[in-house]
């Protein structure tokens, strides 16, 4: 087995790919791409993922996988040999489709709705603003991940799994750099990335990348984004976000 990952540090899909292969301890090489020069474009990366994304992950040098979940989801299939690796992906029905939904929603919901606009935020030079119904939508997404941990310590229950490893690339980045999760409003959201942030392979996984996006990000607002964004969640909280 030859593993390779393309990518960057400061993606969140990077780093729960990342968080996947240093959890089930897996050699592989990390492949650098400067996607702000475009290397993402180059017609050489195209041939292998012509939907130019990263992640891509590179397995015995010819085969390709791209798409963060899928990548996860091949890991632990693949390689789950070790003691605890199938817990991270159960195969189990039931328990497979409740990580499943959870990879859905971060990939259908939270991502979606975030990082296209991130993306324009860090990459392009005339943006300075995020769209004001994201404050009401993530909201709305984080309410529902509290609900969705309900009495159980992880994302899917009471294990770690790639569902865990997928949201929290997203949810760090967004807690660090505008839409923190509170603890008074969103409790075991909050305990649930205390948790996740106890991981010995956590910083080097995901914080320092998640640390370095929301710097470029925080760059770009204005400095009252900070208040005007406080003040948007204490309006929702009264209802008056919603219309
Ligand atoms: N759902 C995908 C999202 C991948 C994605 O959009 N990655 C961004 C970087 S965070 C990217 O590659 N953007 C460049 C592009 O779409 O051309 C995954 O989980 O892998």
């Amino acid at each position: 087995m030859v593993l390779i990952l393309y990518g960057t540090e400061t993606s969140p899909p990077v780093r729960a790919v990342l968080l996947t292969l240093r959890a089930m301890q897996l050699d592989y090489t990390f492949h650098q791409l400067d996607m702000q020069s475009g290397e993402h474009l180059d017609p050489a990366y195209l041939q292998k993922n012509p939907q130019h994304t990263i992640p891509m992950l590179e397995d015995d040098g010819g085969k390709y996988i791209w798409d963060s979940h899928a990548i996860c989801g091949y890991l632990v299939n693949q390689y789950g040999q070790q003691p605890d690796g199938d817990l991270l992906y159960p195969k189990e029905p039931l328990q497979r489709a409740v990580v499943d939904q959870r990879l859905h929603f971060e990939s259908g919901i939270l991502f979606h709705t975030c990082f296209k606009q991130l993306q324009k935020l860090v990459f392009r030079e005339n943006v300075t603003e995020l769209p004001k119904e994201q404050i009401v939508e993530l909201n709305e997404a984080y309410a529902l991940l509290e609900q969705f941990l309900n009495d159980h310590s992880f994302m899917a229950g009471d294990h770690l799994t790639i569902a865990d490893f997928s949201l929290v690339s997203t949810l760090s980045t967004l807690h660090l750099s505008y839409a923190p999760i509170q603890a008074s409003k969103y409790p075991k959201l909050s305990s649930w990335l205390g948790r996740l942030s106890a991981l010995p392979y956590y910083e080097e996984a995901n914080l320092r990348g998640a640390r370095q996006l929301a710097d470029r990000v925080r760059a770009k607002l204005p400095k009252q984004f900070d208040k005007l964004w406080q003040k948007a969640f204490e309006d929702i909280k009264s209802g008056a976000g919603k219309q």
